[in-house]
């Protein structure tokens, strides 16, 4: 359940589900809610490249799943009056794919590559004189007639968004203008989101129930709306219709999500550390294999929020768990001594 969540955009859902994903995502900056000095500046850059007639400067999104990077990106290009095209680091596996994109970019247009951090490094490289002079340099037969030609591009904007912005190289960082890092949603912004999707999915919601759901997403629009919906069918089946605070709590309990707003996999993290490692300290690939999931995915989806929440925190010997931690799960923290970092 909670995998359909994570997953990026309208991964492993049907196609009913998939026109919802789409009639919830907002068109225009005014659509969009929260990260509001991210779209203050963007409003600007928009508006200082449209009125020079050039494309915006290149823009990176990062930060963690589900939090609107790649709803930002077909913003910034409707908002521009441009044509999004759409790749990812994984699909451009040779420079012919990446040139391919490239030469049928009009001006103004933006590329948007999701998952940049996972670009082939000889398809990185044609990319920076892409982005830097909008030009690429194509290798023409092999052997001893080799040789390149240049092509010129249209001026483009490259659109970058990734959710592991420390495995980007220095040099392609480097040539992002802007760089734009998303945060977690609090409650009250989520609550307004909930609020949106819901009259969007024409479904009656009061105020305490969207705020129940939003306080329990994670900080993140895309599990606020899925769990929104979920909400919704718990509504037509066991109520009216209107999700009401009782209705969103039999839901939200159903869908294992607990009071603190941490699913399933968040709570094994934490009985885990505690459990059989003493609350740490211990490193990410032993949680990882002891909880059955990969590194990756803790590091990147799990381990952010728990930090954040502080439930969590990073030593330079690994991961601990906090006296939160504890707190939260009912377990009483040892007294010998072991955490004593913590008090
Ligand atoms: N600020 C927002 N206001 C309203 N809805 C939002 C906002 N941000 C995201 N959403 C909703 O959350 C969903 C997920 O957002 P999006 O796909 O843009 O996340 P992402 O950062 O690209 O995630 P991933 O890293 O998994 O690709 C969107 O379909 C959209 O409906
Ligand atoms: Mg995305």
């Amino acid at each position: 359940m909670r995998e359909d969540y994570l997953k990026g955009d309208d991964a492993g859902y049907s196609d009913a589900e998939k026109d919802i994903e789409r009639a919830l995502r907002p068109l225009s900056f005014g659509d969009f809610t929260g990260q509001d000095q991210i779209v203050e500046n963007l409003k600007i850059f928009v508006l200082a490249a449209k009125k020079r007639n050039e494309p915006l400067d290149h823009v990176l999104l990062h930060g963690p799943p589900g939090l609107g990077k790649t709803t930002l990106s077909n913003i910034i290009a409707n908002e521009m009056e441009a044509e999004i095209k759409i790749t990812s680091g994984p699909v451009l596996e040779k420079p012919s794919d990446l040139a391919g994109l490239l030469t049928n970019l009009e001006e103004n247009d933006v590329l948007f590559i999701d998952e940049i951090h996972r670009l082939n490094p000889v398809v990185e490289e044609y990319l920076y004189s892409a982005m830097e002079d909008f030009r690429i340099d194509i290798m023409l037969d092999s052997g001893p007639n080799a040789r390149t030609i240049q092509i010129d591009l249209n001026p483009f904007t490259l659109i970058g968004a990734t959710t592991r912005s420390g495995l980007l190289t220095a040099p392609l960082r480097a040539r992002f203008g802007i760089n734009a890092r998303l945060q977690y949603y609090d409650s009250a912004l989520l609550s307004k989101i909930v609020k949106r999707s819901s009259a969007i999915l024409n479904t009656p919601i009061n105020e305490d129930a969207a705020f129940e759901i939003a306080r329990r997403s994670r900080g993140t629009p895309r599990i606020c709306n899925n769990l929104l919906r979920r909400t919704r069918d718990f509504a037509e089946i066991k109520g009216d219709g209107q999700i009401t605070l009782d209705i969103s709590k039999m839901a939200l309990g159903a869908l294992n999500v607990d009071q603190g707003g941490l699913d399933e996999m968040d709570n094994r993290i934490l009985t885990t550390i505690i459990e059989k490692f003493k609350g740490g300290p211990v490193g990410i690939s032993t949680i990882a294999t002891a909880c059955g999931d990969e590194a990756e995915t803790i590091e990147e989806v799990y381990e952010p929020f728990l930090i954040q929440e502080g439930f969590i925190k990073r030593t330079s010997r690994g991961r601990e768990v906090t006296m939160k931690a504890y707190e939260h799960l009912g377990i009483a923290p040892p007294s010998d001594g072991n955490q004593g970092s913590l008090f």
